[in-house]
């Protein structure tokens, strides 16, 4: 069986002579949680809007569940379920209203749309809300309403858009774990620009930068090249020249960090930090700190990003 339920293919958009998106391929699977990483601008939003089907690409094919979604629009879009950044949520609606409106819109029979509803309540821990207006709820709660909207017809595909934006660090914790637990039955494709939040629940990453992919991976090989790199030192003596400390195996550069500490960068492979202890003894600098730094996604986004705060909004 094939497990790929989202396919996309050579995905362009055009918006006179701006490439939003410049030649996008990929596939999630069933399973996999697809973190979209980029920088503002960089073309997420149109990307999302046409795997939703709400815009026509220039070129490229995307396919849902198999189906591909230019030839039959219909039944490809009934594969997602989508939480865009703002949630079309009807504030003067209760809970059960909204969502068996909603289970009306995506067509579910009269018969089945009580069992939907409550399905998705269940799944996102709002058993005890149906009766609750969804102008009176959390800020975190109608976050949970918006998500049920999106899987109340149980689709293969669920894509999320900055789904934890304006939450408190408890509510963030919960819709995460929702998030996570979506990944299993579904492919989920979270757009986020917080990048612990994918390290959290994402199983691959894409990033893309002016519309084109720059980096494609998945987070365990992501999390193996995010291997140490340096080490963070303390001193009370600090040593007034550091050549000594340049001269060990493997050691690269140095940065003096102030207040007596300095960061000692590595090669991948080397390991200095027993040699710098033993130096620091030696030399009775009075050694404080010594910890192992790691290089984080962060590094790798602004590494692999443009440095001008993503293109003018009439950039070509
Ligand atoms: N309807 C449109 N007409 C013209 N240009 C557009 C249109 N929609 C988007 N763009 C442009 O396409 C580029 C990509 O925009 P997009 O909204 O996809 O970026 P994004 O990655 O979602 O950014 P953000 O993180 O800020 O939401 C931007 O330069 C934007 O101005």
């Amino acid at each position: 069986m094939d497990d790929t339920l989202i396919r996309v293919e050579h995905l362009s958009r055009h918006f006179g002579a701006l490439r939003a998106v410049d030649g996008v391929s990929f596939e999630v699977r069933r399973g996999e949680v697809l973190g979209f990483l980029g920088p503002n601008g960089a073309g997420k939003s149109t990307t999302m809007q046409m795997l939703t089907g709400n815009l026509a690409p220039t070129t490229g094919r995307i396919t849902l569940n198999g189906i591909d979604l230019l030839e039959c629009p219909r039944a490809a879009k009934a594969c997602v379920g989508y939480l865009p950044e703002q949630p079309p949520l009807y504030r003067e609606l209760t809970v059960d209203e909204y969502l068996a409106l909603c289970a009306r819109i995506n067509r579910i029979p009269r018969r089945e749309a009580r069992a939907a509803v409550g399905r998705a309540k269940s799944r996102c821990g709002l058993e005890s809300a149906g009766g609750r207006l969804i102008g009176n709820l959390s800020k975190g709660y109608q976050q949970r309403v918006g998500i049920a909207q999106a899987i109340i017809h149980t689709p293969p595909v669920v894509i999320l858009d900055e789904p934890t934006v304006g939450l408190d660090p408890i509510q963030i914790r919960e819709i995460r774990a929702l998030i996570a637990e979506l990944g299993r039955e579904h492919s989920v494709i979270l757009s986020t620009h917080i990048l612990p939040e994918v390290q959290t629940v994402c199983s691959r990453v894409l990033i893309i930068d002016r519309g084109r992919l720059v980096l494609s991976e998945s987070l365990e090989d992501l999390n193996r090249g995010l291997g140490e790199t340096g080490l963070r030192v303390a001193f009370e003596q600090p040593p007034a020249d550091p050549a000594a400390i340049a001269a060990l195996p493997g050691v690269t550069t140095i940065q003096d960090l102030g207040d007596g500490r300095l960061r000692v960068c590595h090669g991948p492979d080397a390991e200095p930090a027993a040699a710098l202890a033993r130096l620091a003894v030696e030399r009775g600098w009075g050694l404080t700190e010594l910890s192992p730094e790691r290089r984080t996604l962060e590094q790798v986004f602004v590494e692999l990003v443009h440095q001008d705060g993503g293109r003018t909004e009439n950039a070509a």
